[in-house]
């Protein structure tokens, strides 16, 4: 797990191998105290090199390990033997240096990087602090506001940037071992006291007080709830004001709160979630691994309104050319000033040459003949979709995928109207699409595993987190967002405020409440949709009867402020009021308030207390509910693919995992319980009659997550 050589006679080179990214498991550790104590008690050694295989330095602990009994040599005093070496030890740094990876650098005399590289402290992000010394020793190298922008955000820093910042000591465009090897025989013999970084004070810095009572109120505010970014200032803290002995206990401290925390524990099953649902499947067997993707060079945008303009963004931005296409030539000229302008602050975000010309416009659409992919993203009706659709079919050359941009249509309908109904999936991207994360890739029946194999890989060209989905209403996010949006206008019903609703949801994490988002999104949008499910009916009818439309408890509120005009921020109007239309400032609503009062007057309901748990409750729990019926449909493989749509399309917060993570953390048998309570309060609301899934996994033990998979299996394959 870690290599010895002796190269150019008296450099001892050490290499981690331990596929794919050198993680430092426990046979990793082992092997560099073994390789590091032969190094340095070999006499013809001078000095040494660390580097990793396959052109990685190390990705960090084993985070595989975390979750049982660590054994092994542990990291600190690992670090500490190469930082206490009396020859001078070099890391070479190829691809990444993250976690403990930079720690185990930072513990090197001195550091090469290749000028791809990356480095960073992402402990953060998976509910943990660089507890390797990691904390200590970065604000004394570079000073406490830089190391606390690192280790609190846990964002990864070019080789360039490494170097800006004192990182690394030098950077290479040729090879990283030999430029080590070759500097690493340039320094031996020197003096390694100054190197030596837990030995350093921290830089001078002035109003240290003031400096990090801003940054920790900054964190507060941005963690949302979570407690690692408070845990890493208080850790910095530390190094900044106490001797590294003392700094070192300190962290140790922190670490163990934690380690063992369940936001712990949520963070690292995000991580491992985000990349388990690339690895798809369907239920036709089609998976991942056995499915090839049609390579995509071109591709067309059809209809660039917001949404079309994000998509062309997002495109272009991978290198594609693009061909986008608006038939009205205003609209069409529009859309170019405007993806222009997203192209060039975008290339200037990232210090890159905008990708003006990677995208042709048109106002024709044969001029999508040649395209391998086609997004069409016009408004949302089925009648024009279908007739774009039958349009790209007569236009595109054979083998041409067509994709929908929709977030409620039925793709399968769609794929029927075209004679290739296997080149058809559905891409819901999230708006703005060129800045929102999540991509649903929506799957028919008839969908070539091919065909989702390349819409699949597109999305990860765009560095979407994409998830495949079956076809239903809603998909997955919307479908399981309706119950969550109903039970926050009953609670209103009953005597709950917006103000009461948000705060409950915010607190627990969300970056906005339900009624602050409707207000954002536009009140009209649900409006619309409940018209077309015949759901609106005019007039004044009160008592219960008002409230019962097509078999099941409704609520009109959202209709009624709509049919004042009260669309949400666009018309200064919703659940909030607003200082003008487009303002972003939400302020308490007495025209709202006194409305409230008057509808529950209006239909004989009597406004009670409601706390912060049953908003929780019944939002929260009625959107699990949905969860696993999804779960139970198949329309979802497993619960990680849920999680990730929420964590990063809806604002569930990560550091909680997910819906059906927190479900599981809370408890099957708990949330079922309270389902059940609160089924037997409402009982002419479906959604909240617990899933046979649900009630099914807490009768069979309620496994843990991991092994829900195997459980929806063998309940699947009993029944
Ligand atoms: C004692 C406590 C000490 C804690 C200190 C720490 O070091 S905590 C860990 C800190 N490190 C990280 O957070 C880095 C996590 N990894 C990444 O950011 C990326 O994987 C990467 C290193 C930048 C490489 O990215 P790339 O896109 O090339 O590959 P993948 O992300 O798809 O990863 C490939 C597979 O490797 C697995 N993996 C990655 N890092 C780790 C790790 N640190 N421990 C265990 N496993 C890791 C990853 O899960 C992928 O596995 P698959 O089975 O192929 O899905």
């Amino acid at each position: 797990m870690a290599e010895y050589n002796r190269v150019s006679e008296c450099v001892g080179l050490i290499t981690l191998r331990n596929p794919p990214v050198n993680a430092l498991s426990a046979a990793v550790r082992q092997g560099i105290v073994d390789t590091v104590q032969r190094a340095l008690s070999d006499p013809n050694v001078k000095s040494v090199v660390i580097c990793g295989q396959n052109g990685i330095f190390c990705g960090g602990a084993d985070i595989k390990e975390f979750g049982s009994n660590m054994t092994g040599p542990p990291l600190i005093p690992m670090i500490h033997a190469i930082e206490s070496a009396n020859k001078p030890v070099v890391a070479a740094i190829e691809g990444s240096a993250l976690g403990g990876g930079l720690e185990l650098a930072l513990g090197c005399h001195y550091r090469i990087a290749h000028s791809k590289a990356r480095l960073g402290l992402p402990e953060v992000s998976l509910g943990l602090l660089p507890a390797a010394g990691g904390s200590q020793r970065l604000p004394r190298l570079i000073g406490v506001p830089a190391a606390l922008n690192l280790i609190t955000t846990g964002r990864h820093v070019t080789a360039a940037e490494a170097l800006q910042l004192g990182i690394v000591d030098q950077v290479t465009d040729h090879n990283t071992v030999a430029a080590a090897v070759k500097f690493a025989l340039s320094v031996a013999g020197r003096s390694l006291d100054p190197r030596r970084i837990s030995t350093h004070p921290c830089p001078q810095q002035p109003d240290l007080d003031a400096l990090f009572e801003e940054v920790m109120q900054k964190v507060r505010q941005s963690a949302r709830g979570a407690i690692a970014p408070i845990a890493c200032v208080q850790a910095v803290r530390a190094a900044a004001t106490l001797p590294y002995a003392q700094g070192m206990e300190r962290e140790r401290e922190l670490m163990a709160t934690l380690f063992t925390s369940g936001q712990a524990r949520a963070l690292q099953y995000c991580f491992f979630a985000e990349r388990a649902v690339g690895r798809w499947r369907m239920p036709s067997g089609a998976r991942w691994d056995t499915s090839k993707p049609r390579p995509v060079h071109k591709a067309a945008v059809i209809g660039l309104g917001t949404m079309g303009r994000g998509i062309t963004v997002a495109l272009a931005q991978t290198g594609l050319s693009v061909i986008a296409v608006e038939t009205q030539e205003k609209q069409l000229m529009e859309a170019k000033q405007a993806i222009s302008g997203m192209l060039e602050r975008g290339a200037k975000r990232r210090g890159v040459a905008p990708a003006l010309d990677g995208v042709i416009y048109s106002q024709n659409i044969q001029a999508v003949a040649d395209v391998d992919l086609v997004i069409e993203a016009v408004f949302e009706d089925i009648a024009l979709k279908t007739k774009v659709f039958q349009q790209l079919s007569a236009v595109c050359k054979p083998g041409t995928l067509l994709c929908t941009n929709t977030s409620a249509l039925d793709v399968d309908q769609l794929a029927s109207e075209t004679p290739n109904p296997e080149l058809v999936v559905g891409m819901h991207f999230f708006a703005p699409a060129h800045v929102m994360k999540l991509l649903e890739v929506v799957y028919g029946p008839r969908s070539s595993p091919q065909a989702v194999a390349t819409a699949m890989q597109l999305g990860k060209k765009m560095g979407k987190a994409s998830v495949a989905v079956g076809n239903c209403r809603g998909f997955v996010g919307n479908r399981m967002l309706k119950p969550y949006i109903e039970e926050a206008f009953f609670l209103l019903e009953e005597g709950a405020t917006p103000e009461l609703v948000d705060q409950a949801l915010e607190e627990f994490g969300f970056p906005m409440g339900v009624f602050r988002m409707s207000d954002l999104s536009g009140l009209d949008v649900g409006w619309r949709v409940r018209k077309g499910d015949g759901l609106v009916e005019p007039g004044t009818a009160s008592g219960r009867s008002a409230r019962i439309r097509q078999g099941r408890r409704y609520s009109p509120l959202g209709d009624l402020l709509c049919e004042e005009g009260h669309f949400g921020q666009k018309t200064g109007r919703g659940w909030y009021q607003y200082d003008k239309p487009g303002s972003r400032v939400a302020r308490f609503d007495p025209w709202l308030h006194s409305f409230l009062g008057a509808y529950r007057a209006q239909h004989g309901l009597v406004a009670r207390r409601i706390d912060h748990q049953e908003v929780l409750e019944r939002c929260l729990y009625a959107l699990i509910n949905e969860g696993f019926h999804i779960l139970d449909d198949g329309i979802a493989a497993g619960p990680e693919d849920i999680d990730v749509i929420y964590v990063s399309g809806y604002g569930w917060p990560r550091h909680r995992g997910g819906p059906m993570f927190y479900a599981n953390m809370v408890g099957l048998a708990k949330v079922l319980e309270r389902l059940e309570h609160y089924q037997q309060l409402h009982p002419e609301v479906p959604h909240l009659q617990p899933s046979s899934l649900l009630r099914r996994l807490v009768a069979s033990g309620s496994p843990p997550i991991h092994k829900w998979g195997e459980a929806i299996k063998k309940l699947h394959s009993q029944l």
